[in-house]
């Protein structure tokens, strides 16, 4: 059998707050194959971001991180910086939920674009305008070359997402993680950016770990789901949607907001860390 592309094996992060010890990941396994997308579906605070950090080793100095995570074979837990820098800027590409916050303000479009390709790839200036222009034409961006003179604040969320995505395939991954990439948009940009972002990596085999907490979408562009719920994956395969199994899923399940109220926060659900440690214990 093959290796997966991305393998996360009882991984478990923890933290000392206030001189306890707090479990905020709590044994997550899931697979990725390659160009296969999993959904990471949960509530605010269920893990959801911490998993991304973890996957790419971003978290914060004070985490304490067990288990195992391996990126086509490799351990990523055992990566040395170059091998880390390597597969941070190469393998995995992030899309996060404000655009904004991600982008320098005082550069360019064009220069947020085109950094990469020419400072750690090498590819000249002119080449590397020419596959940004590219790319934001099969990202919907229309008059790209006029694009890449302005600025992030010149652009609209929506715009400013697709951007996204465009430097983002411009390093070539072969994983993306989506965390909440379009949570930020209004209506009708969230529906074009989820769009383009599932388009474009179905077209290049990319595999994706999509992280939101609207299961319905989750289940549109992705082959499988991962529910999860104070730091643990509770259920996951290719019923999730359709035939859910644990009570949690359920109860997410009758509480998802209908496509007009995307915005709108999930009702407070009955399902607790009482009943979670309940069901736990009755397993
Ligand atoms: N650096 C940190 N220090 C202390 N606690 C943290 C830190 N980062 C995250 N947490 C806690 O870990 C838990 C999980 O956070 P995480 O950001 O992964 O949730 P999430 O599922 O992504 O939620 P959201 O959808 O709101 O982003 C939360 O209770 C959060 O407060």
């Amino acid at each position: 059998m093959t290796e997966p592309l991305l393998r996360l094996d009882d991984v478990r992060a923890t933290l000392q707050l206030r001189g306890t010890e707090q479990v905020l990941l709590n044994g997550v396994s899931f697979t990725i194959e390659a160009g296969e997308a999993l959904g990471l579906v949960g509530e605010s605070g269920s893990g959801k971001s911490l998993t991304t950090r973890a996957i790419t080793r971003m978290l914060d100095p004070g985490f304490r991180v067990s288990g195992e995570i391996t990126f086509d074979g490799t351990s990523v837990l055992g990566m040395n910086a170059a091998q880390l820098r390597r597969y941070r800027v190469g393998d995995v590409g992030m899309i996060f939920q404000d655009p904004r916050a991600h982008v320098n303000p005082v550069h360019t479009v064009g220069d947020f674009l085109t950094e990469a390709l020419v400072h750690t790839r090498g590819v000249r200036r002119d080449e590397a305008e020419r596959r940004a222009v590219v790319l934001l034409d099969e990202v919907g961006v229309r008059n790209a070359e006029q694009r890449l003179r302005q600025y992030p604040h010149e652009l609209s969320g929506g715009l400013l997402q697709r951007v996204m995505i465009a430097s983002v395939l411009l390093a070539e991954p072969r994983l993306i993680l989506a965390d909440e990439p379009t949570t930020a948009l209004d209506v009708t940009a969230q529906s074009d950016v989820m769009a383009i972002l599932d388009e474009q990596r179905r077209a290049r085999g990319l595999a994706l770990l999509f992280i939101t907490h609207d299961l319905e979408l989750a289940a549109a562009c992705c082959d499988r789901l991962a529910v999860m719920y104070a730091g643990e994956i509770v259920e996951q395969g290719t019923h999730v949607y359709d035939a859910p199994t644990h009570p949690y899923t359920v109860e997410l399940m009758g509480a998802r907001p209908s496509i007009d109220e995307r915005h709108a926060r999930l009702p407070v659900l009955r399902y607790n860390r009482e009943t979670h440690e309940m069901l736990k214990a009755q397993a």
